[in-house]
């Protein structure tokens, strides 16, 4: 199956993963060996990651690929300031970019959002922008430079999984840059759903570290991206209102 490629970069797969929400650290790398992820995002503004023997550590110990995220802000200037404190501490210029217009839904400020990434782009950053299953919002981040889009399936931590397929397929048919679907994944179903709505990656936290078995689930996930991107490149058949027999008929006995 062909990799996954973001601003000229091949990934090593098709799950994001974030971590932040694990009860331990000692998680960190039997989840990732389930997981195998192509990123990890990492809280800039959880200093518990940060601390000395913290998440940050683990997982620069598992050697995995970090996407610093600007997970809590509320407003373009301090998503761009979080950034740039994170190039500077993880030397990466990549983000994933989350402006929070609202702490209760915690989904997207879309006016501070496109702000973000238009400041982002043109201070050098590989922005991939967490954002609505809007897909005129979509065309526009890609036209100020995001490398990607991260539309949600449902509000982040729901697991409420993909609420509105139709306009995931819509935000895919009116991007030429990967579409990642971002927040709300519960199971491993709703990955593979994602991904035959032709997604190019789910990225998904709650589901894995607030599981009763994150690592169990980790695998799942896994499984679930893979199959659902098989079964997307297989053509399904089409959906019909009417029966038609599995097997030709070929005339009738007695
Ligand atoms: C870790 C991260 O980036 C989250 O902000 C992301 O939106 C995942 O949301 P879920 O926790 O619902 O998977």
């Amino acid at each position: 199956m062909s990799a996954l490629v973001v601003a000229g970069e091949a990934l090593s797969s098709r799950l994001f993963l974030g971590t932040g929400g694990l009860p331990q650290v000692g998680l960190v790398p039997a989840v990732l060996e389930a997981a195998r992820p192509a990123l990890v995002t990492v809280s800039m503004r959880r200093t518990s990651s940060l601390v000395e023997g913290g998440l940050l550590d683990a997982l620069r110990t598992a050697g995995v690929r970090l996407l610093p995220n600007t997970a809590g802000c509320l407003s373009a200037r301090e998503a761009v300031l979080t950034a740039e404190l994170a190039r500077e501490a993880l030397g990466t210029d990549w983000v994933k970019l989350e402006v929070i217009g609202d702490e209760r839904s915690l989904l997207p400020d879309v006016v501070e959002l496109l702000d973000a990434a238009e400041q982002l782009v043109r201070r050098g950053f590989v922005v991939l922008p967490y954002t609505t299953d809007d897909p005129v919002l979509a065309r526009r981040l890609v036209d100020a430079g995001c490398a990607a889009v991260m539309p949600l399936g449902s509000p982040i931590g729901s697991g409420l999984g993909v609420l509105n397929p139709h306009a995931i397929a819509a935000v895919r048919a009116a991007v030429d840059v990967p579409v990642v679907l971002d927040a709300g994944v519960g199971t491993a179903s709703d990955a593979a759903l994602a991904m035959e709505l032709g997604c190019d990656a789910v990225l998904a936290a709650t589901a894995v570290t607030r599981a009763d078995d994150p690592v169990a689930m980790a695998s799942a996930l896994r499984l679930g991206v893979e199959a659902g991107r098989l079964a997307w490149s297989a053509g399904r058949i089409p959906r019909r209102s009417e029966a038609r027999a599995s097997s030709p008929v070929l005339g009738r006995i007695g």
